[in-house]
């Protein structure tokens, strides 16, 4: 996953609260130590850690007082607090809309990956219905031209462009004019790579600003520098307004996280996960959150399959979800979803708890093989109910030893795979019903109606009994929840401390 090692370091320090009998200051000031010496690692800025670190304290020591309070989860409420504050810049980003023209102006240090960017860019809100195009106003890298060109092709958006022409402010111009004038929505423009020292280069992006009159500059930022990225994004801010950040290449690397933390003047939009087009993650501070405290996010993943149209193509599949039954026919519309979605780590971070778990494992250890190791497996799952009768396909039941068999042979796969595809099978039954059961929302929120009586039994029979016990019982988890449910209004209504993607992790025993 994105900053995989300093999540896995959080989830470690997060874990001595559940591990540790009793929870005295030392286990507290030893997570907070722990979180803290993780940040660092990733490169965060220390006096940004510190301040972390007096936040978390101040919020327990508010907390303390009030009396009945779990403190496993106050504490762990205040991490997740103190963290989203870390990552918010606190303003919400540009957003564009169709029906009128929106002008992007992309800048960013020499090999940043605007070039790239902008083609994913174009290539997101066109799925999002937008009439986009882009415009090379890069007069100064000698490729540019020709690459702009060649990626507006791949995702199929019109191009502007002179060859000849070594006046950015002129072209930029011409082209935002063309494609205003022809009805464009999204027109984004990409400007050359520079330097910090290049004052002549800064000053023509101040040109070119001033001719097209942005509504959104995107600075673009290789996730690599790590905190450097505080004092370019400064120098980029001294002279044109930017409003977003996208933050580029954080697949693998360990700086990523003191990118993100110096990034947050201006909101981040996206995050660059890949050099495919669609190698491109929305940017939500709490779904960044939950995903790296390995809290799932179900949120983002609903959005991810609502952006693929899975309501259009699978009707059946969402309302055997909200109805609670899931078949193995549904199974194979999530799975051909997933095997589209481009890629497959970049979904397999977001299913929450064991599902996540199960997925992760049959991807294999190996990193750099991880998604080409998995998409070989969910192959193998096709093949296997490509073998399966109308009956075994709308079975909600797993399949008996005979039927293994006879599919394991029909299929020419083996019948561990076919005992593989049975766990998958049971797995999302499950998450699906505990949802409904839950009477919990696809948007993630926890509605505090819902915390009735019987419906804390049935989480509470969900739950791994440690995690429960360490909660405070049933009390202390109506607390937490309603808490979370609180707090994720105060975030824009995200469901809290995950929202489902945090009630995945708590069913996984990971919470
Ligand atoms: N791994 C990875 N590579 C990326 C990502 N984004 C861009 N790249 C790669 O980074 C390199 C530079 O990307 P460009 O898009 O050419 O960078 P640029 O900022 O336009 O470069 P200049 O025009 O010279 O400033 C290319 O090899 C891209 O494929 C990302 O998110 N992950």
């Amino acid at each position: 996953m994105v900053l995989g090692d300093l999540g896995s370091k959080l989830v470690d320090a997060l874990g001595k609260l559940q591990s540790s009998m009793l929870l005295d200051d030392g286990i507290i000031n030893q997570v907070i130590k722990d979180i803290c010496l993780a940040l660092i690692q990733a490169d965060v800025n220390i006096q940004q850690v510190n301040e972390l670190r007096q936040s978390i304290k101040r919020s327990l020591d508010a907390n303390a007082i009030a009396a009945g309070h779990n403190k496993r989860v106050l504490v762990r409420q205040a991490v997740v607090e103190a963290l989203s504050k870390m990552f918010d810049p606190g303003h919400p980003p540009f957003q564009p809309k169709r029906g009128r023209t929106n002008i992007i102006m992309f800048v960013g240090l020499q090999g940043s990956g605007k070039t790239t960017t902008v083609a994913k860019y174009a290539n997101f809100y066109k799925k999002k219905g937008f009439k986009c195009a882009v415009v090379c106003a890069d007069t100064f890298r000698a490729g540019a031209f020709s690459q702009l060109q060649q990626n507006a092709a791949k995702v199929r958006v019109p191009f502007y462009g002179e060859q000849e022409n070594k006046d950015p402010v002129a072209i930029a111009l011409a082209g935002v004019r063309m494609f205003t004038e022809e009805g464009f929505d999204l027109i984004i423009v990409d400007t050359s790579g520079r330097h910090m020292q290049d004052t002549e280069l800064f000053e023509e992006m101040k040109q070119v600003a001033d001719a097209i009159h942005p509504n959104d500059i995107v600075f673009v930022m290789d996730s690599s520098i790590g905190q450097a990225a505080h004092d370019q994004a400064l120098a980029f801010r001294q002279k044109v307004n930017i409003t977003s950040v996208v933050v580029t290449k954080l697949d693998g690397h360990a700086k990523g996280g003191g990118a993100l933390v110096a990034a947050t003047q201006s909101p981040i939009v996206f995050l660059g996960v890949g050099e495919g087009f669609d190698q491109m993650e929305l940017f939500n501070t709490h779904s960044f959150i939950s995903r790296l405290l390995g809290m799932g996010d179900v949120q983002g993943l609903v959005a991810k399959m609502e952006e693929m149209d899975l309501e259009k193509k699978h009707p059946e599949l969402i309302q055997n979800l909200t109805e609670g039954r899931f078949t193995y026919k549904d199974l194979r519309s999530v799975l051909e979803t997933f095997m589209q979605a481009g890629s497959l780590t970049q979904m397999m971070d977001m299913m929450p708890g064991p599902v996540g778990k199960f997925f992760h494992d049959m991807q294999g250890g190996d990193a750099a093989n991880a998604d080409r190791e998995g998409f070989l497996r969910l192959k193998g799952f096709m093949t296997i109910m490509d073998s399966m009768t109308e009956e075994e396909l709308n079975s909600v039941k797993p399949l008996t030893a005979t039927r293994v068999s006879r599919l394991a042979r029909g299929s020419g796969q083996h019948s561990r795979m076919v005992q593989a595809l049975i766990e998958a099978h049971k797995l999302f039954s499950r998450f699906g019903s505990q949802l409904k059961g839950l009477g919990i929302n696809p948007a993630g929120d926890i509605n505090p109606r819902n915390l009735n009586p019987q419906t804390m039994r049935k989480m509470m029979s969900m739950m791994p009994q440690q995690a429960l016990k360490q909660m405070g019982g049933m009390g202390g988890m109506q607390n937490m929840l309603k808490q979370m449910a609180s707090m994720g209004r105060g975030m824009g209504g995200m469901g809290g401390m995950g929202g489902l993607g945090g009630l995945g992790g708590m069913f996984g025993g990971g919470g």
